[in-house]
């Protein structure tokens, strides 16, 4: 008896575990013992003490399959900001997450761990070492965010001890790290076409870029913390690396790190952001007709020019969060880790 009870303890699901982030979770949830089960949409991967479920998460019935003897679930599945797709988002971030929690509440489950975004409170406009009470995002920037903001609630909102249900949130910013499919994949093509030339407004905003293990750190921090009598339940938690750098400093020393130039040239906030719009309402007018892709939208410019980074105090204090590697360090192993991004390659 005593040994199932180990074991199931142990045993953990990841939704969204062949994604970026879900993955290099997965890998060190394994190093610590864990036997994991993997739920997603797509299998990237096959690791030992690894289980994989695919299928999607607004299918109650597939999820149940995956969650058998769980008592732990990292929820980190989502479609990706760029694709822009409001029914999409809307279908998977919110319907979907409603059915998650049914589902870890009828298999049983004990903790759910949530990967919501710094970004909730985010309107486009500056927000200098943020803390975790601001208030949701009146105007999201996005429909990503926006639906973020409802998943978000919906999962705090179900922690309920009485019922030995209990949930939090990790709100990171800016992941980077090794296999990446967004951040240095975007700075590299956008480079390899010439647009990386102009830095939009003065260069001195600042943001938080967090290292891909860093976030690792604060979700299992965040399982192991999260108990009946402890503060996280149903909170919302920043991690960060706790270092804010110079947006356009981070382009600069990955680009250079890699081999491009870094940018140059200054261009004034208020144009770029308008043309942006501009552009933005433009695709959409054309849709029917012709699917664009602009380089430059209004939240990439805002995201690109204005200060966004966020206290994790609250982090430090509840969880005993640090960072486990420094910016330096991080930006050098990604760097490292995209051979095949250098210039020339
Ligand atoms: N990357 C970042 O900078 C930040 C990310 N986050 C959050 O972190 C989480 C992980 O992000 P990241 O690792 O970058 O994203 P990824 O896109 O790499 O990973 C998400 C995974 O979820 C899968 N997925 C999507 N829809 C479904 C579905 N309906 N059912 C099952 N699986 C599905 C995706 O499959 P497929 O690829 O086929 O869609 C993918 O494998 C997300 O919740 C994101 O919002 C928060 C802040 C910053
Ligand atoms: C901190 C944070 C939330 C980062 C998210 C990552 C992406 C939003 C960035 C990854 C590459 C970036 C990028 C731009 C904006 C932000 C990113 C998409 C630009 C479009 C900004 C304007 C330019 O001059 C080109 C940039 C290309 C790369």
């Amino acid at each position: 008896m005593a040994t199932r009870i180990r074991s199931s303890s142990k045993r953990c699901a990841v939704v969204g575990g062949s994604g970026f982030l879900g993955r290099h979770l997965v890998e060190k949830l394994v190093e610590k013992g864990y036997s994991v089960s993997v739920f997603d949409i797509r299998q990237s991967y096959e690791l030992p003490g690894v289980t994989f479920h695919q299928g999607d998460l607004c299918n109650k019935q597939d999820l149940l399959v995956a969650l058998r003897d769980v008592s732990l679930v990292f929820h980190c599945a989502s479609p990706a900001p760029s694709s822009d797709d409001q029914a999409l988002f809307q279908r998977v971030n919110v319907e979907g997450t409603r059915t998650v929690i049914q589902a870890c509440q009828e298999a049983g489950v004990q903790k759910l761990v949530l990967t919501s975004s710094a970004s909730v409170v985010f309107e486009g406009t500056d927000i200098k070492n943020g803390e975790e009470d601001l208030p949701y995002a009146k105007k999201p920037i996005d429909y990503y965010t926006q639906t973020k903001i409802q998943q978000e609630k919906l999962v705090l909102q179900a922690c309920n001890k009485e019922k030995g249900f209990l949930t939090v949130a990790i709100r990171p910013h800016g992941i980077f790290g090794p296999r990446d499919p967004q951040l240095v994949p975007i700075l590299v093509d956008t480079a390899r076409r010439g647009k990386m030339k102009f830095i939009i407004g003065d260069g001195s905003n600042l943001v938080d870029f967090t290292f891909v293990e860093n976030v690792v750190h604060g979700h299992v921090l965040a399982a192991e913390y999260l108990k009946p009598d402890s503060p996280l339940c149903g909170k919302a938690y920043h991690i960060t690396n706790d270092e804010p750098i110079r947006f356009w400093d981070f382009m600069s020393r990955v680009l250079v790190g890699l081999g491009y130039d870094a940018p140059r040239y200054h261009l004034p906030y208020s144009l770029v952001y308008g043309l942006a719009l501009l552009l933005w309402l433009l695709t959409l007018l054309l849709r029917p007709l012709i699917t664009i892709k602009p380089t430059f939208t209004p939240m990439r410019v805002a995201l690109a020019g204005t200060h966004h980074y966020y206290s994790c105090a609250r982090a430090k204090h509840d969880m005993g969060y640090k960072p486990l590697v420094s910016l330096h360090e991080a930006i050098a192993q990604t760097v490292a880790s995209y051979p095949d991004l250098r210039r020339g390659a």
